[in-house]
């Protein structure tokens, strides 16, 4: 059994938005009642359509924003009790890379200074050669130092965006989209940086993507999250779902429009309001199995640590 980094139960966010001049408030559970465990060392990968959640549980993982409920622990700390200073140090073992390299850099800076920034934000002293040792970790030559981001291919962007994210030496980073814009030969090289910095650097995985491809490739195991909740960990990538939803997503591919990620073929019926979701499983409007029981009780997700499953009529 790998040793937990990431500690999560129970965790659960609920969005206030309207309230507007002519708007009523209106709540909607964006994670609801998420636990598990990540391993040190672990990728894990976490997949679902857009809107599922797969960010909003990212940034509460790293406490950049306020659980509604749940606990999250690190390393045997508990976050959500940790007072601001003590949540700042934790914060430096923690570290995100972005889905989109253009804009996560600032093009006024030279990559010297986007390097810098994180040391200089902690108040840590940068030794000299620091930058260079940095840029070449990642794979480019100390010589681009000087450069800055427009000068810079995609590809080349998000080398400096992982350079960044590994600055203060984190043990664990949320991986948002990482080669989501980039073209697909490039994608597989960041994919190949990211895995051999792991082996090199020990580091800890959180995945989140789009491309199950590129999930079944990279990660060790897959949490599928359908408007909010976990409806399946994949034990590993080999291992059949058991879960509709799954395998429907298996089964098909995502809408190439990002803002319009829904599973496309495989699935009628439409996704529940996250505004008022239904007394049920979420699932049911869409599941070729679903039964009056799925209708009416919430599956919760089965015991079996090894490969658990949110539903009544599993495969
Ligand atoms: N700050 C916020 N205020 C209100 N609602 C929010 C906020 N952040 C996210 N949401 C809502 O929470 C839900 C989950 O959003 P989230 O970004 O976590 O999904 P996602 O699975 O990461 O989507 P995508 O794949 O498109 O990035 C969405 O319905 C979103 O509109």
């Amino acid at each position: 059994m790998i040793p937990a980094l990431v500690q999560i139960d129970g965790l659960t966010k609920r969005f206030q938005t309207g309230g507007g001049f002519l708007s009523r408030p209106r709540a909607m559970l964006a994670v609801r009642d998420v636990s598990l465990t990540i391993g040190k060392g672990e990728v894990l990968g976490v997949v679902g359509e857009s809107g599922c959640g797969k960010s909003t549980l990212a940034r509460l993982v790293l406490r950049l924003i306020e659980p509604t409920s749940g606990r999250i622990s690190f390393d045997g700390t508990d976050l959500t009790g940790l007072a601001p200073a003590a949540l700042r140090q934790m914060r430096r073992r923690m570290a995100m890379v972005f889905q989109d390299p253009y804009s996560s850099l600032d093009p006024r800076y030279s990559l010297a200074e986007v390097l810098a920034e994180p040391f200089r934000v902690h108040g840590q002293a940068l030794p000299p050669g620091t930058v260079e040792a940095m840029l070449e970790a990642v794979g480019l030559p100390a010589t681009l130092a000087a450069s800055h981001p427009h000068q810079l291919s995609g590809g080349q962007r998000q080398r400096v965006g992982i350079a960044r994210a590994l600055a203060l030496r984190p043990d664990f980073v949320v991986l948002d989209e990482p080669t989501a814009s980039l073209d697909v030969s490039i994608q597989a090289q960041i994919i190949a940086l990211l895995a051999d910095l792991r082996d090199r650097l020990g580091l800890t995985y959180l995945f989140i993507s789009h491309d199950l491809g590129l999930v079944r490739y990279f990660c060790d195991r897959v949490l599928v999250m359908y408007l909010g909740a976990v409806v399946e960990v994949l034990p590993d990538t080999r291992t059949a779902p058991r879960h509709p939803y799954t395998r429907a997503l298996m089964q098909s591919n995502f809408a190439p429009d990002p803002s319009q990620r829904r599973v496309i073929a495989a699935l009628t019926g439409e996704i529940a309001s996250p505004f008022a979701l239904p007394p049920g499983c979420a699932f049911a409007t869409r599941c070729p199995l679903a039964s009056d029981r799925c209708r009416a009780e919430r599956p919760v997700l089965s015991d079996d640590p090894a490969h658990p499953v949110a539903c009544f009529h599993p495969q």
